[in-house]
């Protein structure tokens, strides 16, 4: 269930390291909640979109923060400590899914955020992501980032980088459209993973493309969840995936 937001909850922003796609807290003090995360992100969104409004300028300096060591978002959500029996509750998997997403929270409005789980050697086709951005977490096991861009010459999608990430780091990854689109996979061959996803504001539709030589074909999917709020009851288990 989403929380309500209440000022006294908004969480203060201090320093956070960066690496070429992610960032992570240098120590592991600060640590907020699951609860306290939910509480803070409308707050911080609202405000950003409200400076996002006031100019030109101060929109491209929200924007060119994002996923960044400046960035709020980033920061709050480096600082999350989700614990193991929150992770048993979100955490539900469907074996004869490459991937399961589970809903943890949303406003409906500026976020949702989503528990992920891995099967082995599974991955994500290329897609887009139809908003802000999408901030990743591991929470369990290992996953590889494969990123691209467009290249229209070649009507093909071209590899720009390949990043693993590991639980404990307390790395944030981050991308949006701007950046280019990806695919999310489980490298392991007989463990599963966990991530945790923000995406603000939310999304219904995202697009994928099949084949990373015909960047001319993509197609428009629904995204389905597999649990709401800990209950597997409340989704239809027939809808389509992503994949
Ligand atoms: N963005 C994907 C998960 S991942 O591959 O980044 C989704 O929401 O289903
Ligand atoms: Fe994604």
């Amino acid at each position: 269930m989403f929380l309500s937001s209440s000022p006294s909850t908004v969480l203060a922003y201090d320093t956070v390291s960066e690496t070429a796609h992610a960032c992570s807290l240098t120590s592991k003090s600060n640590s907020i909640s699951l609860k306290e995360l939910i509480d803070s992100l409308p707050p911080i969104l609202c405000r950003l979109k409200m400076q996002e409004r006031k100019s030109f300028q101060d929109r491209v300096q929200v924007e060119s923060k994002r996923g960044t060591r400046e960035d709020p978002v980033t920061h709050l959500f480096s600082r999350l400590d989700l614990n193991e029996p929150e992770l048993r509750e979100y955490a539900l998997s469907d074996p004869t899914k490459k991937y399961t997403r589970n809903l943890v929270a949303t406003d409906h409005q500026t976020f949702t955020l989503l528990l992920i789980c891995w099967n082995p050697n599974k991955e994500s086709p290329i897609h887009d992501h139809p908003c802000d951005g999408c901030w990743v977490r591991v929470c369990q096991g290992k996953i590889e980032e494969t990123r691209y861009k467009i290249n229209e010459d070649m009507d093909s999608l071209d590899v720009t980088s390949v990043e693993t990430y590991e639980v404990d780091s307390r790395e944030v990854s981050y991308i949006n459209d701007y950046i280019g689109y990806h695919k999310v996979g489980n490298p392991s061959t007989n463990s599963s993973a966990v991530t945790l996803h923000l995406y603000c504001p939310p999304f219904q539709k995202c697009k994928i493309w099949p084949d990373p030589h015909r960047a001319s074909r993509s197609s428009k999917v629904c995204m389905c969840n597999y649990s709401e709020y800990g209950d597997s009851q409340a989704c239809d288990k027939f809808a389509v995936n992503m994949i």
